[in-house]
Parts: C-alpha cells; sequence; structure tokens
C-alpha cells in the first residue's frame, strides 16, 4: 500500500477584508477542499486585518462569547500580525495585502526579508518610491521569499506575468499602449448623456469597479501606477512623477475627504457633458488611453475614431497592446475584464498558488 501524500500546509493572513479582500477569502474557502484532495495542498486561514482591528484563529471562540467579543478582534499591530501568520513550526506563510495602503506596503520589505511571502492586487510598492521598491528586492533575494502582484494591472487578467515572461526569455519592450482602467473603461462604454456622469460614477463604485478613493481612477493616478509598475517589470526605473497624466477632477474637489467628494460629484456633471458633446462633433468616442515608450509615459482620456480598435471594448475591458523585439509587426494583445472584486481576487489567488508551486505544489493535471 502506497503511504498517503503529506499535504504542504501554507498558513495565510488577510490584511484588509473589502471587497477584493472578502471575495478573496470566499474563493479560498470553497476551493480549499480541492484543493487539498487533488494537490496536497493545505491553505489555513489564521489570521485577518482591518484597518483598526484584527482577529487571529488563536483566539478562543468560546471566551470570546463569555468576554462580549472583546478577544475576538484585536487592536491592529501589522507586526504582531505577521509574526503570528508566520510562527507555525514546517508550514510556509503567505500574507494577502488587499488593501489601497502605502503604510501596509512599508511592511513587505521586513516581512519579505523574514521569510514572509507577500501577494496583492495592492499597486503602492510596485509604483511607489523606488528605494523602497529597491529594498523590497533586495529583502526577497536574500531570503527567497516571494513578492507577486498581477493584480497590480488588468486585475484578472495576465499582464505583469506575461511582460515578466517575454522579459525573462529574452525579449525587449518597445512600448506599452493600452486602456488600463476597469473603471474608466466602463464610465466611458455606459456615458452617452441619458444619465449625469455622477450618477454612473456611484454606480462604478457600488459594482466594486473603482479604488477606494474613486478619484484614483478618475485623476488618471490609478492608470499611471500601473504604467510605472509595467516600466519597472521591463527594467526602466519609472517614477509616477515622469508620467505625463491629464485629470479629469475638477481643482476644487482635489482637496476634499473623500465622503465630500462623493457628495460633491455632480460638478463634474457639466465639463463631462462639455467632453461627450466635443467627441461626438469630431464623430468619435471618448476613451481613456495609456502609453509608455522611448519618448515618455503619459495617461489621458482621447477622442478616438468609432474605427479604433480601442472603440470596441465592452464593460470594463481592458486592452493592453505589447509591442516587443519579438511582437513588433503586430502587438501582443491582452484584453479582457479589467476590475471587479471576483476577477481580482482570483489574480491574488492566483499568486497565492504560484507561491506554492513554488514549494512543489503540483499544479498540472498530469
Ligand atoms: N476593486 C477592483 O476591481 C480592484 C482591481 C485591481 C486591484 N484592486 C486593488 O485591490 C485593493 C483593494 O481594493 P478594494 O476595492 O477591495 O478596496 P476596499 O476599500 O473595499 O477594501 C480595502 C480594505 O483595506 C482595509 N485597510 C485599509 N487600510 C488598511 C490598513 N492600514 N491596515 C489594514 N487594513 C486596511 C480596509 O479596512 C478595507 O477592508 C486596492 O489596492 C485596489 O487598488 C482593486
Ligand atoms: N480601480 C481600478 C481597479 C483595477 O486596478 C480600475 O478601475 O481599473
Amino acid at each position: 500500500m502506497r503511504a498517503a501524500v503529506q499535504p504542504l500546509v501554507v498558513n495565510v493572513g488577510v490584511i484588509g477584508p473589502g471587497k477584493v479582500g472578502a471575495a478573496f477569502l470566499r474563493q479560498m474557502q470553497q476551493a480549499a477542499p480541492r484543493l487539498l484532495r487533488e494537490c496536497h495542498l493545505e491553505l489555513r486561514l489564521r489570521a485577518v486585518s482591518d484597518s483598526r482591528h484584527m482577529w487571529l484563529d488563536c483566539d478562543d471562540e468560546a471566551l470570546n462569547g463569555r468576554v462580549g467579543g472583546a478577544q475576538t478582534w484585536r487592536p491592529v499591530v501589522l507586526d504582531e500580525f505577521a509574526a503570528y501568520v508566520a510562527g507555525h513550526h514546517g508550514s510556509a506563510a503567505v500574507l494577502a495585502d488587499c488593501t489601497a495602503s502605502d503604510s501596509v506596503a512599508d511592511h513587505y520589505a521586513g516581512w519579505l526579508g523574514a521569510g514572509i511571502h507577500v501577494v496583492t492586487p495592492n499597486k503602492r510598492a510596485a509604483s511607489g518610491c523606488l528605494d523602497r521598491w529597491k529594498a523590497i528586492a533586495r529583502a526577497s533575494d536574500a531570503s527567497g521569499a516571494r513578492l507577486h502582484y498581477e493584480g497590480t494591472v488588468g486585475a484578472g487578467l495576465p499582464v505583469v506575468q506575461t511582460l515578466r515572461d517575454l522579459i525573462d526569455t529574452g525579449d525587449e519592450l518597445l512600448a506599452v499602449e493600452g486602456m488600463l482602467s476597469g473603471t474608466l473603461a466602463w464610465l466611458f462604454n455606459r456615458f452617452d448623456g441619458s444619465r449625469p456622469f455622477s450618477a454612473l460614477v456611484r454606480e462604478a463604485h457600488a459594482l466594486g469597479y473603482t479604488e477606494p478613493d474613486p478619484r484614483d481612477d478618475l485623476s488618471g493616478m490609478d492608470v499611471a501606477r500601473k504604467l510605472v509598475i509595467l516600466a519597472r517589470e521591463a527594467g526602466v526605473g519609472l517614477s509616477l512623477g515622469d508620467v505625463a497624466v491629464e485629470s479629469l477632477v475638477p481643482r476644487e474637489l482635489e482637496g476634499l475627504g473623500r465622503d465630500d467628494f462623493m457628495e460633491a460629484l455632480p460638478a463634474m456633471d457639466a465639463p463631462m457633458a462639455a467632453l461627450l458633446a466635443r467627441a461626438r462633433a469630431e464623430g468619435g468616442v471618448l476613451r481613456h488611453v495609456a502609453r509608455l515608450d522611448n519618448a515618455g509615459a503619459s495617461v489621458g482620456v482621447q477622442v478616438l475614431d468609432g474605427g479604433h480598435a480601442f472603440a470596441h471594448g465592452q464593460l470594463t475591458d481592458n486592452v493592453v497592446r505589447f509591442a516587443t523585439r519579438r511582437y513588433c509587426d503586430n502587438a501582443l494583445v491582452v484584453q479582457g475584464p479589467g476590475a471587479g472584486p471576483e476577477v481580482t481576487a482570483a489574480a491574488v489567488f492566483t499568486d497565492l498558488l504560484r507561491v506554492a508551486g513554488a514549494m512543489g505544489v503540483k499544479r498540472c493535471a498530469c
């Protein structure tokens, strides 16, 4: 009789149980039995943290019941959280950062240095300060722990890994052009003048397409971050300040708190109606386009001819066209839904499975 295969145990901590984080928790719970049965991978959820509280699985439910839940949620101390997830001998630890927080990204180098893997759709580390990004890379090199961030560009689409594979196999990136915002794609696909632009923004927010602060999408900064991530992946040390960004956010709304901004959204209706009228007068459509090439990086709204390839996307479709030395006559194109909690959570989950795969977990049908 063959001995039963011992499962690989991976301890998981989730930071940010918001729209993406909650979808990730659901997906993990649903897939866990099959992964254990067929891939001998045991995923153990050890801890969850939001911006104020954290839950650790050592907290005693019966005791919590007696003391009114006082133990269930502890004040959040992220390094204690990480140490708890990593403190189970003989198994690996992975933290899923599902926040949009710079202060969480500040911890990555320390966690990676301590051998804790990180998977994330949060763009702050990969597009933020270059010194921090280099420190993260050094920490990962030193310990062998990995940071994966496929969900940062194109949500669940294979964009980062596709570029990584091109570069690792000796190709050279010449240019990237595309529509990299699911929110702006959805807004411009829907914006026909029949409803105010502000109502559509509220709907996109409710559907979970926007950033926690929709100004990140409307200002073009979210797309600028994605361009920076792709440039760095291709070996170009680009920073956010190098990207020419045209914002749609009226200046008077820039300094407001997030809730006040949502209240003040109708201030965008008249300028956006004027933009739509201009596009129609020119016989074109509005699209949000990003470009990176030798001449620089830029992000903004353009009026495109109705026959343009970017004019035909649907819903939140992203389009990413990689022109490379190999793909120079005809660009390599990745296209499909580019926002939404479920598809983004799937990218985080895939990154987690990539970590497990590198530790020997079987991920094929052979
Ligand atoms: N929604 C999408 O379609 C999508 C697609 C790709 C990438 N992303 C990225 O996924 C991330 C999450 O997006 P979301 O839509 O789920 O946002 P969300 O606002 O619904 O959730 C964010 C969560 O992070 C928590 N949080 C914030 N600061 C924290 C801190 N310092 N410590 C611990 N927790 C903290 C909040 O409490 C909340 O639970 C963002 O980085 C976003 O850019 C989202
Ligand atoms: N808010 C982002 C989510 C995906 O990064 C978008 O709309 O593209």
